[in-house]
Order: C-alpha cells, then structure tokens, then sequence
C-alpha cells in the first residue's frame, strides 16, 4: 500500500524448481520401480545406439573394423587396409562410375551432412524460424528423420509436431535455405505430418543435354514421350495421348527445343505415318521453317489460312469423335488412324494480337474445340505462347499439360502451373538466363511439379531431322545404257 492505493507486487521472475514426480512417491515404491527403470533405459541406449548405426552405417562400419584391425594386428595392418580399401574404391569408381556415386560417394557425404550440418544446427533453425511450439511449459520441436545427400541436393525428412501444415513450412523455404547454407529449398509432402525438404547446393541441368540417335523404330510411346531429362537424371518424359500441352516462356527460354525435342522423338512414328503433325506458324515459318518435311500440313500464318486448317481439323476432331462414341474412350493404334498433334508456335499471335475480331474468335473457338473434345479420338494440342495471361490464353485450364520454362514474375508461375505450386519450390521466375530450355512441368493429377531440360536441338540436329523425314526420292533408273545405245 502506497497511501491509500494498492500498488501490485512486481510478478515472481525466479525459477521455481520443477519436482519430477516419482519424487513423490514412498521410497519402497521407488526401490521396486528401479529395475524396471533400468530396463527401461538400457532398452533405449540400445535402440539409440541402434539408430546411430543406422544413420551412420559406413562410419561406424569403417571405425569399428579399423578399430579391430589395430587392436589384434598393430598399426602397419592397419595402414594395409587403408591403402587396400582406397585402392578398391578407385577402381570401383572408374569402373562404374555411377554406382560409385551412388552406393559409396553420396552415402558418406549423406552421413557427413548429418553429423556435421543437421544435426548441431537442427534445433537452433527450428527454433529461430518459429517451427517449434512451447504449450504447457512443453517444446513441442519439429523431428529431423532421415538424410539423403545427392551431391546437388539433401533430401531431408522432417516429422512435423501435431497441428502444424506444410504451409508453415512452405512460408519459411528462404529461412531455412539460408541457414543450411543451401541456394534454395523446396517442400514435398510425403505422407501425412511427414514432409521431405530438398536443399539445393548446385544445378545438375547447368549443361545443355545432347539429342538421342534418331530412332529407328517407328513405336513411340505416346503416353511418354521422352523429351530431355529431368534434375534426378530420368527421362523427362511428357504425356501427348490423353493430354494437352501449353508450353510457356520469355523469348529466349527455350520454347522450341521442347517443340523440336517433341517432334525429334515422334520422328520415327511419323516416318511410320502413326503420328502426323499439323502445324501453324504466325511468326511467317521462322521456327516450323525449319523443318517443313515433319509437317503434313504447316500454315506460316495467323490469317484466314491458319484459321481455315483450324477449322478443318475441328471438323475432324468431331468426325472421329462421333465415330468413336460408345465404341473407345481413348484413341488407340488399332483404329488404323493416325494420332495427330497439333503444333502453335505462338499461340497468342492467333487467339489474342490478330487484329481481325472475325478471324480471332473463329481460330479461338477452333483451338477451344480440338482441345477439349481431341483426347479421346487422338487429337492433341502442343501450344506455345510468351505471355500466360487470362487475356491472352483465356483457356489455360484445358491445357492438361503445362510446361514453364524461364518467365518474369512469379504471378506467371501460378498462372502456369497453378496456385500453390511455386510455394512448394517450383520457382521458373529463377531460372537462369544461362540454362535455356529448363523448364518446371506439371501435369493435372500429379502433386509434385518436375525440373528438366530438354533436349538441345541444333540447326545441324534439325537439317537430320529433315532429311530422316524428307519423303524418299525415286530416281528412274535408265532402260538401256544410252552411250550403248549409240554405239
Ligand atoms: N534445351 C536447350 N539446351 C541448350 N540451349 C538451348 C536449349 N533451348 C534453347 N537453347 C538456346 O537458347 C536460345 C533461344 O532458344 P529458343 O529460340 O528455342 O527460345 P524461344 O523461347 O523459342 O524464343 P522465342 O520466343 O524468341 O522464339 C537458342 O540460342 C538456343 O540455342
């Protein structure tokens, strides 16, 4: 009391010292407690200890044999050994290279990430980029699971506390790349409470990635078109039967090396006459040009002539469908009729800039109707475009398929590849400049965006291409010899 006012003691900011429980209870209690709690406990070291050889199998594998080697055989067998595992391992590694990697390499870089990166820094990341929840004088602290180093990436498992989404993991990727000293970092759900996050240290799709010898076989798989290779080293591999594509990217990204790698590989169906292209070219044949003979029709145009071929593969489209009805879902190669895919360089130089109202909005119907109704009897729709605005490409969602190669903003990331998806890593605005032709694809239906590189077709790839597909020659071969003849 000051005078007549009450004025509140200061709060108590001492520690109160917290008794555990079994202090409690009567020391007979405790006395008949303390075998099982000594099970209890030897059980846990065992299961730790259990853990650490799991994690870490070749470091405790490699110390232990060192260990035993020294202490039965001195020290002369044990630098024996050494040289004679190093030796092994050399060899391995020019002999099979990618198993080295694999099964040796990565696994001991696996195992010093973890000891050295995180594990000492885990809790103290968690709990500076507010991961970690206090309830009830309780940390509840996300659980580091499992470790897997790729030498470009560390896949690192994560056992997230009750109540918390991969949103909060999502929101904080830049915190947590910065903290594991890693260029970025992406989120994977892969069950529920367990995300995978993908720190990554380097490109592995920095080097262009060369064009496959041109196929001699006329079977293609058109439900996996190999079009280069993604970042894990497999074959990008992009549905066209059953899918529509829109491929997207600033000038320079790389459009046409997804356009050539597509045509590329169909090249020998196409030789076959299994696959046909169709192609539209509004920027007067400075890419379709290129080619002309992979083309059973190709207008250089976005005038009445590429509007008048839209209309008329509509009206096919509606044909086959109508003939199909109640017979297939799907088009396959037993009908006899050959897939055909439609190719737009610049989709947009069609559908949005043509000054022409009438043209526009016949060859948006056009482009509308064929990719709608082209599944099922075997029609599909590869469109390329700069600009994925809603003003532009007013149908983006029928497009199954989206590629994003390099794009400016990352508001033209989710208008590709849909909302949420940039969030959980797939950053096309960052890609470089340098690497054209990288491109994140996504399909409807599949959670998890992919990072590939197609295939870098050159001009001397293309003059290949041309004459593989150019119609043969016959040359009539002369009767009689005419110098014979004159004699
Ligand atoms: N997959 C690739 N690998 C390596 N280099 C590539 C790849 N794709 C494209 N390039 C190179 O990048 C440059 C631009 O490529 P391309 O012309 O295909 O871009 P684009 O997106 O089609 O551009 P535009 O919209 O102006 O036509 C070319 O010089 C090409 O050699």
């Amino acid at each position: 009391m000051k005078g007549h006012k009450w004025v509140d003691p200061a709060p108590f900011e001492g520690y109160r010292p917290r008794v555990p429980w079994w202090a409690y209870l009567p020391w007979w209690l405790n006395l008949i407690l303390l075998p099982i709690v000594l099970v209890w406990l030897a059980v846990r070291l065992v299961v730790r200890l259990g853990l650490v050889a799991v994690r870490y199998p070749v470091s405790v594998v490699g110390l232990l044999t060192g260990h035993l080697f020294y202490v039965h055989a001195g020290w002369l067998s044990l630098a024996l050994l050494v040289l004679s595992v190093a030796a092994a391992l050399a060899i391995w590694a020019g002999l099979h290279r990618d198993s080295f990697m694999r099964h040796g390499s990565y696994r001991l870089l696996t195992e010093w990430r973890r000891l050295t990166v995180y594990v000492p820094q885990w809790r103290t990341v968690v709990r500076l980029a507010e991961l970690t929840k206090d309830s009830r004088g309780k940390e509840y602290r996300p659980k580091l699971r499992r470790v897997r180093s790729e030498g470009w990436r560390d896949k690192v498992r994560v056992l997230m506390i009750p109540a918390q989404s991969p949103e909060q993991w999502e929101a904080r990727r830049d915190n947590l790349a910065h903290s594991f000293n890693a260029r970025s970092c992406r989120v994977r759900v892969l069950k529920p409470r367990v995300l995978e996050l993908d720190f990554i240290h380097s490109d592995p799709l920095s080097r262009p990635v060369a064009v496959p010898p041109l196929a001699q076989v006329g079977e293609v798989d058109l439900k996996r078109v190999v079009v280069g290779r993604t970042e894990t080293g497999k074959p990008w591999r992009l549905k066209l039967l059953g899918s529509q594509v829109l491929v997207v990217g600033v000038p320079g990204a790389g459009k046409g090396s997804v356009l050539w790698s597509i045509v590329w590989q169909l090249a020998p169906a196409i030789k076959a006459g299994l696959v046909r292209l169709i192609g539209i070219d509004p920027k007067g044949g400075m890419e379709l040009g290129q080619c002309p003979d992979a083309f059973e029709k190709v207008v250089y145009d976005n005038g009445p002539e590429a509007v008048a071929l839209l209309e008329e593969i509509t009206a096919e489209v509606k044909e086959r469908a109508s003939r199909y009805r109640g017979v297939r879902r799907l088009w396959a190669r037993s009908t006899g009729e050959p897939f055909t895919v439609l190719i737009v360089d610049e989709l947009a130089d069609l559908i949005a800039y043509q000054p022409d109202r009438n043209l526009r909005e016949r060859a948006t119907r056009a482009i509308q109707t064929i990719t709608s109704q082209g599944r099922a009897p075997g029609y599909a729709v590869v469109g390329l475009v700069q600009d994925p605005r809603k003003e532009v490409v007013a149908f983006r969602h029928l497009f199954t398929t989206r590629v994003a190669l390099r794009l400016d903003e990352p508001v033209q990331v989710d208008m590709v590849l849909g909302d949420g998806v940039r969030q959980r890593g797939a950053a096309a605005h960052e890609i470089s400049e340098n690497t054209p032709g990288v491109a994140w694809n996504k399909e409807d239906g599949q959670r998890e965006p992919e990072r590939a590189r197609a295939f870098n077709v050159t001009d001397a790839d293309l003059v290949e291409l041309g004459v593989y597909l150019a119609p043969a020659t016959v040359h009539e071969f002369p009767e009689r010899y005419e110098g014979r003849e004159a004699a």
